[in-house]
């Protein structure tokens, strides 16, 4: 089944720039309203004005909104509906790779974004006379696999895909989809702080080979649209690499039963 996107409204954090602002790009031409969101407000207010020229003023606001305020993200998905009536996709791409501070990046990539899951739920879910809704996690290869430069952020990832894998569970009563994508390496500024992480562990050698497959962000707003529209694989990560074709990430049952 497909889920049409058109006229529907989305929040992407964290999308003045980089991969969030290529996934609400995409939003915008499938004939979604957007609310650019970010802490950024000089970057995200220069987004936004690019998009209404593009767009059209009434389908696209920006929002500012820092992730790791409990007030922001409140007033972030109040003055969304208040704009447009009601959300009905949220992409939580908001995220650093920061192992120096790393507290604030465990509340920024792990504590801020399950927070506006739960404000996604309390919105959308049907138990709560929402209408439903998708939302797409930002994961990443750092999610599923060891990684020697950045255990903070390797850990942080693997935590958006447990959350998002566990929320799937329980979607039968709330009718919000979940989903996580998880893409290797993306040229944004962010890379360059996994490169500058990773050059005292990994050989020059690995990094230049890694770097040299480096995905655009359109590469990852394409898979994050497939994963709005598409209904059949809820509850599923979708693992973006140069290296095999995009899928869904089969994780191994540790269960006997
Ligand atoms: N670039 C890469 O190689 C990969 C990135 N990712 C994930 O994709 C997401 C986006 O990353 P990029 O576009 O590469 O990074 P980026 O650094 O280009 O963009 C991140 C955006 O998040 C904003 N932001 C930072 N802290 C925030 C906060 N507290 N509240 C709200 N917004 C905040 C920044 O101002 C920036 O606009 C992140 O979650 C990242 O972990 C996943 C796999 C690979
Ligand atoms: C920007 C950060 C991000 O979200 C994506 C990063 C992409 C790659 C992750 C990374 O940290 C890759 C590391 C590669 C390591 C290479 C060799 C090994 O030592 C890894 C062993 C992996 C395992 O056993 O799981």
């Amino acid at each position: 089944m497909t889920y049409d996107i058109k006229g529907k409204t989305a929040i992407v954090t964290g999308s003045a720039r980089g991969i969030g602002k290529c996934i609400c790009s995409d939003l915008l031409k499938k004939g979604a309203n957007v609310v650019v969101s970010d802490t950024a407000e000089d970057v995200g207010n220069e987004t936004t004005a690019e998009f209404q020229k593009e767009f059209g003023e009434s389908r696209v606001v920006f929002i500012r909104c820092n992730v790791t305020k409990e007030e922001d993200l409140q007033n972030l998905y109040s003055k969304a509906i208040a704009t447009f009536g009601y959300v009905d996709i949220v992409v939580n791409n908001a995220g650093i790779l920061n192992e120096e501070n790393w507290k604030l990046m465990m509340e920024i990539n792990v504590t801020g974004l399950i927070r506006s899951c739960q404000l996604a739920l309390d919105n959308m879910s049907t138990k709560n006379k929402g209408k439903g809704g998708v939302v797409v996690n930002l994961a990443s290869v750092a999610g599923l696999m060891a990684g020697e430069g950045s255990k903070v952020y390797h850990a942080s990832k693997h935590a958006v895909y447990g959350y998002t894998r566990s929320q799937y569970l329980t979607q039968g009563t709330d009718n919000v989809r979940f989903n996580c994508v998880c893409p290797f390496l993306v040229d944004t500024a962010l890379a360059q702080d996994w490169d500058n992480s990773n050059r005292t562990f990994l050989t020059s050698d690995l990094i230049e080979k890694l770097k040299a497959h480096m995905l655009k962000t359109e590469d990852i707003a394409e898979a994050v649209i497939f994963l709005i529209e598409d209904e059949s694989n809820a509850g599923k990560a979708y693992l973006v690499t140069p290296f095999q074709k995009w899928d869904y990430y089969e994780q191994p049952s540790v269960l006997p039963f």
